[in-house]
């Protein structure tokens, strides 16, 4: 049976979703998840895909439609096998896409793919006269839970505003070299139409000049108050000396990644080390599970309802085994002001003609008042040698993504590290 590695091997490298392993990619299918009843005329296969250059076991999932007749108008082709028949990439094809619904329960309908730099690929869903409904296809697939479905799922089953109604998952087993392994190739949820992320929404304040301060104390709110919905509603532990190790030690992994890659950051190495081992000695508050990645890209702030976070699935370059472990909220709030600071950055960076304001000032008042806003439900204003060592760790980590994914944006997080960093 002829199957569709060769375009895979030129198409899958290309896409937004595929972790660059620094190495020529090495793609090997390793089976086929069924798919079940094909529409007329179109074969639906997933595809389970290893890189085997990449260092740590990847499998990507990567749906296809082969198609004997053109494809439709809007598909995305990846190219024609020998046999003549074309192939697409299955989420902007309405024979994967009425079969994912399916899977999952949904009401079929009007399918689009959201565009946009994603770590995954999202289908939204219009069936008339039905609420939307976004459909988020995982392109790694990792046996067991997922902490984006699980935390999520939870969160929404316990009653808060601040996420949107999760509607169902597919699971699936699929082929790995030792056997078989399972977990979620899919997670539907309510979709919130009209509202921009407010990575977007923040970009246009700030170089307008324009007051943040009250949304940002608002996000700093509905922050504490999921922190404290997911302290509730999974375990929570006292950091104890293993716990804290794992932990540190992975902010000492990442830098040494970091070196490797990102040569311009051996000058602040030891600057780094100093702040890591101040933050080692702090006192750690009790670990909870977290969002795990956040920042302004996952928000979006919903009129009447306020601010609902998206995407609880943790770091991408994150082992799936650390994501699913408790950790320090510390890590969300250092994720946010991370963010503020790449609007400032990215705005500096861009030196757009129509920047108003002073987008410096922006991201140290946006700071303040998200600080506020959680400490207003916490009761504690987040400071500290460990917040400061989180902030250095997420930047850390933005200067392997930027050198990976964007390199023109290395600046970014590479100018942050040397300020927190210090002398
Ligand atoms: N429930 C939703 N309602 C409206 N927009 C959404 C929803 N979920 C995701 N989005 C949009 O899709 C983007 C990517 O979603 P996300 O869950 O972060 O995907 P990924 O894991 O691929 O990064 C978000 O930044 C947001 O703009
Ligand atoms: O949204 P994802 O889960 O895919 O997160 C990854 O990509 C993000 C970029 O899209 C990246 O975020 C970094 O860039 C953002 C601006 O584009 C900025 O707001 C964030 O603060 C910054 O970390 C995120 O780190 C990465 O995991």
């Amino acid at each position: 049976m002829a199957t569709a590695l060769p375009l895979l091997r030129t198409w899958l490298p290309r896409q937004r979703w595929y972790s660059a392993a620094g190495e020529p990619p090495a793609l090997r299918i390793l089976g086929e998840i069924p798919a079940g009843a094909d529409d007329a005329g179109a074969e639906v296969r997933i595809y389970a895909v290893a890189d085997d250059a990449a260092p740590r076991e990847i499998v990507y999932q990567v749906p296809v439609v082969l198609r004997s007749a053109p494809a439709p108008t809007g598909t995305s082709v990846i190219g024609s096998l020998p046999d003549g028949r074309v192939v697409t990439d299955g989420p902007t094809d309405p024979a994967y896409t009425t079969l994912l619904a399916r899977a999952i329960g949904l009401p079929a309908g009007d399918a689009e793919v959201l565009r946009g730099e994603q770590s995954n690929t999202s289908v939204i869903y219009r069936p008339e006269g039905e609420p939307p409904v976004i459909c988020k296809v995982y392109r790694r697939l990792e046996a067991g839970s997922n902490p984006d479905i699980e935390l999520q799922s939870a969160l929404a089953a316990a009653g808060s505003p601040h996420v949107p109604a999760a509607l169902g998952t597919w699971e699936s087993a699929w082929t790995v070299p030792d056997g078989t392994a399972s977990g979620p190739l899919a997670f539907a949820q309510e979709f919130l139409p009209g509202v921009e992320d407010a990575w977007r929404v923040a970009l246009r304040s700030a170089a307008a000049g324009a007051d943040f301060r009250r949304d940002a104390e608002e996000l700093g709110r509905a922050t504490a108050e999921v922190h404290l919905d997911l302290a509730r509603l999974f375990p929570v532990s006292e950091p104890g000396p293993a716990a804290r190790s794992t932990l540190e030690s992975a902010w000492r992994r990442r830098l040494t990644i970091a070196l490797d890659e990102v040569p311009a950051l051996a000058a602040h190495r030891e600057r780094i080390t100093r702040r890591y081992d101040a933050a080692a000695s702090a006192r750690w508050p009790a670990l909870q599970r977290i969002h795990g990645d956040y920042h302004l890209g996952q928000v979006l702030q919903v009129a009447g309802r306020g601010w609902v976070l998206l995407d609880f699935e943790g770091e991408p370059m994150r082992p799936m085994e650390e994501r699913r472990a408790p950790d320090l909220a510390l890590r969300d709030i250092a994720g946010m002001l991370r963010s503020f600071d790449y609007v400032s950055g990215s705005l500096v960076l861009g030196a757009p003609a129509d920047v108003q304001g002073n987008p410096t000032a922006w991201a140290s008042s946006a700071r303040a008042a998200f600080l506020a806003g959680y400490a207003g439900v916490t009761g504690d204003e987040p400071a500290g040698a460990l917040l400061d060592a989180l902030e250095l760790d997420k930047a850390v980590y933005e200067a392997i993504y930027e050198a990976r994914y964007r390199p023109d944006w290395l600046g970014i997080p590479l100018a942050a590290i040397e300020r927190l960093a210090g002398v």
